[in-house]
């Protein structure tokens, strides 16, 4: 299979008979994907602008040297098959896509301080005794903890996921679903730490839960909405965590299919530097964007799919920044970036029976340091046709900060990065025995490459709590305060993974959609 970059050279700027668009999409991560496609679906005309080359944001793939690599997302929630909450299999087959899929059979191996080591099993009943075969003493706790995420996973897989900005909808999905959502509305204030501490009183214990958060979360449980922790905790078992064949850019180049095919139009290397705003002071509504080349587009509405930090303060200025924008910045910070490596090695250096994704930490107090945690990722064990025959990818990355990486000479840039590098392979040869020796091909990425290639804030993986705050409950929804200017993307609520965002763009696409006049009565079944 391959990974074709997609031409937009013919399709034009302007939407049909010169009219301004309904709606312009900057960015075509997950995100700005799903709104797009789903706007269009529903009969919007549709323009995505990416400054990129492809698709995919932070969920792409790129080629080199026979190799098809991921950016950066590798486990992927919401491709289950029942429910509500397999948002990524229903946003494809919405514009009649579908990504075949490859089932892992265990989330994540753990490799953690102490010889702490599980795999988590993609069938709960097993992971339950897996883990109380490490804690006895915990038998009761780690089963009503993992038992209370279900609680909340059930309430979200029983109704149709959309705008919560929509009174019309919350009181349809209410009168569907009223017990689902009086439970979401309970765990909406709450982080993961609570909950775990009502139940277990084990500190190792304790510090296997934060690792189990700060996983996805890059936070520790205190900081974690529980809402996000009942979606990945009990997802891993119900949909499980499915590998798209041909690797994760495919879910982004099969979106943007089916937008296409629903007549929107998408443009690469089309950078915005511009939101266009219209009237004065609070009056000021978004009419349209701006290109780095000068061109301008009118649009009904716009939508930014660039970070929060990205879209206010550059695409619109500080001048025209809202207050609560303000707010929010004080409220959450930019997590660190990564280092990542995408390395190609020879087969021998994978023991027979390997995970697919593994977790390195060696001093619990590394948890939250600079390069402290190490993520790797081997999809070749699940789709060997992403590497040369006899090859395998070995995609590993660690959290690390934009600061060390700044202000370097280009010989002391390339010096840090070998170094780091070397650091990296070293620490990871106590689970891959022999990588180093097995490496034939290796691309090493920086906090300032992921900023030069995502166009993020810091590099940054996404928002995190600044301080303590009442879980999900002050991460805003799509509408900005500027009128007709939306966010969607991982600077909304829910937060940061693919399944996230992809719910972030269903709600943006419900939410303009009522705006427009152009969703159906009927919620869907
Ligand atoms: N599951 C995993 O293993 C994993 C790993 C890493 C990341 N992720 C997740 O991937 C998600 C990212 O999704 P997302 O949709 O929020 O964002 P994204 O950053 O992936 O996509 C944003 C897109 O907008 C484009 N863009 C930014 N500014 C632009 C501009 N001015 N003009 C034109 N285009 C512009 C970027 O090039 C990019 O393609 C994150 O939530 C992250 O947590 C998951
Ligand atoms: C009416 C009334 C009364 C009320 C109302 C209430 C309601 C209705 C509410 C609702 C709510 C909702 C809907 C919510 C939603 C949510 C969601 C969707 C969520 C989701 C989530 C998801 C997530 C968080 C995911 C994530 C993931 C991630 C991030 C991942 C990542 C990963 C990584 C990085 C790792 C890697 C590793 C290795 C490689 C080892």
């Amino acid at each position: 299979m391959t990974v074709t970059v997609p031409s937009s050279a013919a399709a034009p700027l302007t939407a049909a008979d010169g009219r301004p668009w309904d709606v312009v999409v900057i960015g075509s991560g997950i995100g700005g994907l799903v709104t797009a496609s789903q706007l269009a679906a529903k009969g919007a005309s549709v323009l995505v602008l990416e400054r990129y080359l492809i698709p995919g944001g932070s969920g792409g793939s790129f080629r080199r040297e026979g190799y098809t690599f991921d950016v950066g997302a590798s486990m992927i929630f919401g491709f289950g098959t029942q429910g509500h909450t397999n948002l990524l299999t229903r946003a494809l087959a919405d514009v009649g896509e579908h990504c075949e899929t490859i089932p892992d059979p265990a989330q994540l191996a753990y490799h953690l301080p102490g010889g702490l080591s599980v795999a988590v099993d993609r069938d709960y009943e097993r992971f339950i005794a897996d883990l109380t075969a490490l804690f006895p003493h915990e038998a009761k706790g780690i089963r009503a903890f993992y038992d209370t995420c279900w609680q909340v996973f059930r309430c979200l897989d029983a109704m149709p996921l959309l705008s919560l900005e929509d009174p019309a909808y919350l009181a349809k999905v209410f009168f569907r679903a009223p017990l689902a959502c009086l439970g979401l509305a309970r765990w909406l204030p709450v982080n993961v730490g609570a909950v775990a501490r009502a139940h277990i009183s084990d500190p190792a214990l304790l510090k296997f839960i934060d690792m189990e958060c700060f996983c996805w979360s890059v936070m520790p449980a205190d900081r974690t909405p529980m809402i996000n922790a009942g979606m990945v905790f009990s997802d891993r078992h119900a949909g499980g965590i499915n590998y798209p064949k041909g690797g994760v850019g495919v879910i982004a180049e099969k979106l943007a299919a089916g937008l296409r095919r629903h007549g929107g139009v998408i443009h690469y290397r089309s950078r915005v530097v511009k939101v266009l705003l219209e009237g004065e002071g609070p009056q000021a509504r978004a009419v349209g964007v701006r290109l780095a080349g000068g061109e301008e587009i009118r649009a009904r509405r716009v939508v930014s799919n660039a970070t929060r930090w990205d879209t206010f303060g550059t695409l619109v200025d500080e001048a025209h920044t809202p207050a609560a924008e303000h707010t929010w910045r004080r409220r959450y910070r930019p997590s660190s970036s990564f280092l990542s490596l995408h390395l190609g090695v020879r087969a021998e250096a994978i023991p027979p029976g390997s995970h697919v994704h593994h977790l390195l930490l060696e001093r619990w107090e590394d948890m939250e340091a600079e390069q402290g945690v190490i993520f790797v990722s081997i999809p070749t064990l699940l789709d060997p046709s992403l590497a040369p025959a006899g090859h395998h990818i070995v995609h590993t990355f660690t959290p690390s900060e934009m600061a060390p990486w700044q202000g370097l000479a280009p010989g002391a840039y390339r010096a840090a990065k070998e170094a780091a590098a070397t650091r990296l392979i070293r620490r990871l040869e106590a689970i891959l025995p022999g990588l180093e020796g097995a490496i034939t091909h290796r691309e090493i990425g920086t906090p300032r490459s992921h900023r030069r290639f995502l166009g993020r804030h810091g590099g940054s993986y996404g928002p995190v709590p600044a301080l303590r705050l009442p879980g999900l409950l002050p991460m805003p929804f799509n509408r900005t305060a500027i009128p007709d200017l939306y966010c969607v993307g991982d600077s909304c609520f829910p937060g940061q993974g693919l399944n996230a965002v992809a719910f972030s763009g269903f709600a943006c696409a419900h939410r303009i959609g009522a705006d427009l006049g152009l969703n159906p009565w009927n919620l869907p079944a």
